[in-house]
């Protein structure tokens, strides 16, 4: 195997993939392009995951791969490979093999390319569809942001960074859990988020899909306050103050109460009075998309049905999960990382089965781990 280095890290990926250069470093992995040789020079995005550490890297990668393998839609990044580095004293390297996407919606925004209404529109509905489809796997993305979204030349996107992303509890049809593991992107956190801390669930991805929607209108951040209070207000002045009655639904810290107690009342304004843009229909659906009342706030169904879309709409490619998405580690205080380790050689097996592939005798890997 040859040792190419990207960034001063080395790719030990095998012979299959051709690398030409970094793409991309995040907080959990680096990113190189490079071509498959094995299917038509194809381009392919190879990340080559950081090692995991403790429980919590252990909980973001088993969560990464096993939604996106498990999910089968355009809008959402596909794993096309995997690759186990094996290593003789400690766990192998990850690397994870995707469609190459040359750009995000961050870059397209913060560049100097105007976009049309229609290129907005085609882009909007893709994310709703994808959106619509991850909603109906009971998944909730809890990081969609402009950054998080990978597109190419023909305005086709998809989600990424699904790190973050939970199952919701069905029964209770909302999260609870503690507040201090939410580090989702302050711009594009939903109200729900700030204010109740306990309760949240799919509202919050329409909500940071709407905030993303107003940049790509307006090429800016709607919502961009420098700490918490000023966002808190921010919300409230561009949308004005719900009414006591209204917050009560969904504001259930009482220190938030207390707080909301201090700010003037405001009365409700759409926030297209605060994003400039000609198309009525489009800024129809921004309003109800940033909805500071979860409960008011639409759906990814419905954002689907809006007349925004009515021109492009075709409901055959509106598509909910068939499978079944079991993250029972989730829920597990008691579980280890050595646990969370076999779980994800299961999941990278998973992956070999599909693509008729030699598996990881998960047997051999455990012993040895368990070693140290
Ligand atoms: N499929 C892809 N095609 C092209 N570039 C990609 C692809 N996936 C990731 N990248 C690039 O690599 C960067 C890091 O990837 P990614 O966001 O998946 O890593 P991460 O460690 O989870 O990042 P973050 O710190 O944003 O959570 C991205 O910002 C993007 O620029």
């Amino acid at each position: 195997m040859k040792n190419n280095l990207f960034g001063g890290i080395p790719f030990n990926c095998g012979e299959r993939y051709r690398l030409i250069k970094l793409v991309g470093t995040g907080a959990y992995g680096s990113v190189v392009l490079g071509f498959d040789q094995q299917n038509q020079n194809m381009k392919v995005a190879i990340k080559k995951l950081n090692q995991i550490e403790d429980v919590i890297d252990a909980k973001r990668i088993l969560r990464e791969i096993k939604i996106q393998r498990s999910m089968n839609h355009q809008n959402i990044l596909k794993i096309y490979d995997i690759i186990y580095d094996k290593k003789t004293d400690r766990f192998g390297d990850i690397y994870i093999v995707s469609p190459y996407f040359p750009v995000d919606l961050d870059k397209i925004i913060k560049s100097s390319q105007e976009l049309t209404v229609t290129q907005v529109q085609f882009i909007m509905y893709q994310l709703c569809k994808g959106l619509y489809y991850l909603h109906s796997s009971g998944s909730i993305h809890r990081d969609i942001k402009p950054g998080n979204i990978l597109a190419n030349e023909k305005c086709e996107v998809c989600y990424c960074d699904f790190g973050f992303a939970r199952k919701y509890d069905e029964l209770h049809d909302q999260f609870e859990e503690n507040m201090t593991e939410y580090v989702v992107t302050r711009y594009y956190r939903a109200p729900e988020i700030m204010l109740s801390s306990q309760q949240y669930s799919k509202p919050v991805d329409i909500w940071s899909l709407g905030c993303t929607f107003a940049e790509l209108m307006s090429r800016k951040t709607l919502f961009n306050a420098p700490n918490y209070i000023q966002m808190l207000k921010m919300f409230f002045n561009i949308l004005g103050k719900p009414s006591d009655d209204e917050l009560n639904q969904f504001v259930t810290n009482e220190n938030a109460h207390s707080f909301l107690q201090t700010l003037p009342p405001k009365p409700k304004q759409p926030a297209s009075n605060s994003v400039p843009y000609p198309d009525p229909k489009a800024r129809d659906l921004l309003d109800q998309m940033l909805e500071i009342n979860p409960k008011n706030r639409i759906t990814a169904q419905k954002c689907l049905e809006h007349p925004f879309f009515e021109s492009i709409r075709n409901q055959a490619e509106e598509i909910t999960f068939a499978g079944n998405l079991e993250c029972d580690f989730e829920n597990d205080d008691s579980i280890t990382l050595n646990n969370l380790k076999q779980l994800i050689l299961i999941e990278i097996n998973q992956i070999k089965a599909k693509n008729n592939e030699a598996q990881i005798v998960i047997e051999e890997e455990m012993k040895r781990l368990n070693l140290y």
